[in-house]
């Protein structure tokens, strides 16, 4: 990505059941349309190519499913993981956000397609701020550098 190019913003999440996995769809949609490139990680399966799509993104949206009051187990195994970026400082002046979803919102006993449009705006609306405040954040960086 060039500095003069759009915002690039990756969401790293983990959905075992596929509420959480809509509201992310939401959230790249939100920030793709106000300008973004974005790419949408699975954790549970993150690649070594997924792993450098994180450390050059502008932005990262971390997402999971809530499970017994914390995030998923999968997404803890990906956050011990990134202390290889914790380390080095890889991942300092990126912006970041996150979200869950959880029984509290979504009916446990419902399929992801009766996660709430509610929900589904408030996704979108995140995805948006993310990609407007990275497209400030990278014209910031691009003016110092100047
Ligand atoms: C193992 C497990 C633990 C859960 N623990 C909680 C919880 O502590 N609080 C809550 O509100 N919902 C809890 N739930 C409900 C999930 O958060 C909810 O079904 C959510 O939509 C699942 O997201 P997913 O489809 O992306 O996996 C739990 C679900 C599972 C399977």
């Amino acid at each position: 990505m060039s500095p003069s190019g759009p915002p690039g913003i990756a969401i790293a999440l983990h959905s075992g059941y596929g509420h959480t996995a809509v509201i992310a769809e939401a959230v790249a949609r939100g920030a793709a349309d106000s300008g973004a490139e974005v790419v949408s990680i699975s954790v549970d399966t993150i690649t070594d190519e997924q792993w450098a799509q994180l450390d050059a993104a502008d932005a990262i949206i971390f997402g999971s499913a809530t499970y017994m009051g914390t995030a998923s187990a999968a997404f803890h195994a990906f956050a011990q993981a990134s202390s290889k970026r914790w380390f080095p400082h890889a991942w300092v002046d990126k912006l970041a956000a996150g979200f869950t979803n959880a029984g509290a919102q979504s009916e446990t006993d419902a399929g992801p397609d009766a996660v709430h449009r509610s929900d589904i705006a408030t996704a979108e609306h995140l995805g948006a701020r993310v990609a407007r405040q990275a497209a400030i954040f990278r014209a910031g960086h691009a003016t110092l550098a100047a």
